[in-house]
């Protein structure tokens, strides 16, 4: 059914590969050369489509639209068998083309069903899926309406479930643009399908894994808020967040008795009855105990986790089994096949026990489509949503090209040299924050290339934002050097305190992260890679909130990378990117080279061990000569400071 396609030179022509563009405005002059014996799905490429596949599918969903029920027959009536083979187009790390896989492409009648699904409110859409009451109410307190990457995903597992008894379940593979909601677009059919079908013990059915504890810290979060008495499901998390011990009890009702009487006891508690067992297994040899125990009953029915710590529990826990297991959500899945850590993939493969039953779920806003990465996955059927595809574009330039940008997001760059970068930065900021505002909540991300520079450029901004009057506290640091613990309460306080307006980070924070109120990201450093740029300007313009992304590029040299990252984007040719005047962004007038020197002393005197990094800076370490910068300034203070002869403001 699922096969990884191999190049054959004899067969076919490999075409060119696209010439580099230099400029974003010269993205449309070339088109790929058109077999016409391609036919194009949305965003993938079609070629020979395989004829004894195609009939048994054709009959298959023949028998199904006799049964299946009316409200989702739009879904399935064009549910023709694509098949893509992308070898036009040379893979590389940055550019993951399909060469070979044979998905299901997501067709149009499909694509339109969910569009018309995600227009319509919620309560009609999600009673018309038949989803679980208790979904359906906390769903509404939330949201108005479906996002199209949900309505599709509900239909797709939904009805597979219900019309199909699994005869037809396929995989599912989904790229959508950050911030649409693909969280829940896996979340929802697994918290239905799980609900609606209980099982007499708990069971760890689901399996989601990220690829950072942040992130996984944030989904179990989302879980958590459909995990009640009412659904009857528990969600667990294994990031290594708390001690090894305490996990484990968590997650399954079963622990190493040898190591540990006192989780014997806490055992016992749970099955009072099960003392004679207990003990007998307590004198058995550990791998006995080991396989006595694997059966046994989990805590969680569903176990968001990291990779690492995942293989920690599948070696070291006793009762923690993966035998159950029904869905295997693989989030962020381009990072997560890059590097795989302890060959986590073989090890839950090898744990499952009823592979049929097992459907997986690949999750990016940049996902890969090199066949050779996503071998390990063991696809079935895989059917794929591209979401960077769904309008009617029949630009087929366009269409080689791998990811779009968020509609509600501005882009924009700046040119200047490496010296005036930190002085177009505040200016920018003072731009973005004005000091009295009666606006809604502004956060601002900057993004820089390493955890040094992350610290570096955080001092600094301090320093300097002392300097036009305003408080230092306001800039805080997202590191990946800070614990676990301390990363979480950060982020917390950025989403609930509104007292922090800038949030200095390197691409530890790029994917994914959800985080309230960010209107604009900051590339201090740009990237070098199109996905890590896709990614960071995505923590802002999320949902459909408006954003803004500025690049900082050093010379022409950097714009030049800067434009060649830019055209491997989707909508990179008619999205417009605005220039922004160097001139009307720098500030002038503040101490500078000052700041420079009291960055150099605090930098020493975090080495010294006198500050910690994290520490907010005691009085002694600013600048002298700005009396009036920690004086709060009055409104009209602000304004000559951010459009008088310090800034100018931006008005191109
Ligand atoms: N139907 C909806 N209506 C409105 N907001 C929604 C809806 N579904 C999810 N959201 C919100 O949209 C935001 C983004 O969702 P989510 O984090 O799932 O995006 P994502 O596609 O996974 O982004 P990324 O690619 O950056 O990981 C979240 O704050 C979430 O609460």
């Amino acid at each position: 059914m699922f096969q990884v396609g191999r190049y054959d030179p004899n067969k076919r022509e490999r075409p060119r590969a696209a010439e580099p563009k230099l400029s974003h405005t010269d993205n449309n002059d070339k088109k790929r050369p058109h077999d016409e014996s391609k036919k194009h799905a949305r965003g993938l490429r079609v070629i020979a489509p395989d004829e004894s596949v195609n009939n048994k599918r054709q009959r298959q969903v023949d028998s199904l639209a006799k049964n299946h029920a009316p409200v989702l027959s739009e879904a399935i009536d064009d549910l023709d068998l694509l098949f893509v083979d992308g070898d036009d187009v040379r893979p590389d790390e940055d550019q993951d083309i399909i060469t070979g896989h044979q998905l299901l492409s997501t067709t149009a009648s499909e694509l339109d069903s969910a569009l018309k699904w995600s227009k319509r409110p919620l309560k009609e859409a999600a009673t018309a899926f038949k989803m679980a009451p208790f979904l359906i109410e906390k769903l509404q307190a939330k949201y108005e309406r479906f996002f199209a990457v949900q309505a599709w995903s509900i239909l797709q597992v939904l009805w597979q479930f219900s019309a199909l008894q699994q005869q037809l379940e396929s995989d599912i593979c989904i790229t959508a643009p950050t911030g649409s909601g693909k969280t829940l677009a896996y979340g929802l059919p697994i918290l239905h399908s799980l609900a609606s079908r209980p099982r007499p013990k708990r069971q760890l059915r689901t399996l989601i894994v990220l690829p950072s504890r942040d992130l996984a810290q944030q989904v179990y979060q989302v879980f958590q808020d459909y995990c009640d008495t009412e659904s009857n499901l528990r969600v667990g998390l294994a990031i290594g967040q708390s001690n090894f011990k305490a996990e484990q009890i968590a997650l399954t009702v079963d622990v190493d008795a040898k190591e540990d009487m006192e989780m014997l006891r806490h055992r016992l508690q749970f099955e009072p009855g099960n003392l004679e067992l207990a003990l007998e297994i307590f004198r058995r040899p550990v791998e006995v105990k080991h396989s006595l125990l694997s059966s046994s009953k989990s805590n969680v029915d569903i176990l968001v986790c990291t990779p690492g710590r995942l293989v920690d529990h599948l070696d070291r826990t006793p009762g923690f089994s993966l035998q159950y297991l029904e869905f295997l959500v693989v989030d962020e899945a381009d990072r997560l096949l890059n590097q795989r850590y302890h060959n986590w993939m073989d090890r839950v493969f090898e744990s499952v026990e009823n592979h049929l039953q097992l459907r997986k779920f690949l999750v990016s806003a940049t996902m890969t489509r090199d066949p050779r990465k996503l071998a390990p996955l063991r696809l079935v059927n895989p059917k794929h949503f591209d979401g960077h595809n769904n309008t009617l574009n029949t630009d087929l330039a366009e269409k080689d090209k791998m990811y779009s940008m968020p509609d509600s997001l501005q882009e924009s760059t700046i040119e200047c040299t490496a010296e005036q970068k930190p002085l177009v930065l505040l200016a920018l900021l003072l731009e973005i924050l004005p000091a009295e505002t009666s606006k809604k909540r502004h956060l601002v991300i900057v993004f820089t290339s390493s955890v040094d520079s992350t610290h570096r450029l955080t001092r600094l901004l301090q320093l300097l934002w002392t300097t036009v009057g305003r408080s230092p506290s306001a800039v805080v640091e997202f590191s990946s050097a800070a614990k676990g613990p301390d990363r979480a309460k950060l982020l917390q306080h950025c989403n609930e305190d509104a007292s922090i307006q800038v949030l200095v980070c390197s691409d530890g924070l790029s994917r994914g992260m959800d985080i309230k109120d960010v209107g604009t990201v900051i590339h201090y450093d740009v990237p070098s890679l199109a996905k890590t740029y896709v990614h960071r300007c995505g923590r802002t313009a999320r949902a459909g909130q408006s954003g803004s992304a500025i690049s900082l590029l050093k010379g022409q040299g950097q714009a030049g990378q800067f434009w060649n990252l830019r055209r491997k984007l989707v909508q990179g040719a008619d999205r417009v990117v605005k220039n922004r005047s160097l001139q009307k962004h720098l500030v002038r007038n503040v101490p500078y080279q000052q700041c420079l020197s009291a960055l150099k002393e605090v930098l020493q005197a975090e080495d010294d061990g006198e500050i910690r990094p994290h520490e907010l800076l005691g009085e002694e370490y600013y600048p002298r000569s700005v009396g009036v910068a920690r004086a709060t300034p009055t409104a009209h203070q602000s304004e000559k400071s951010t459009s008088g002869s310090d800034v100018d403001s931006d008005s191109d």
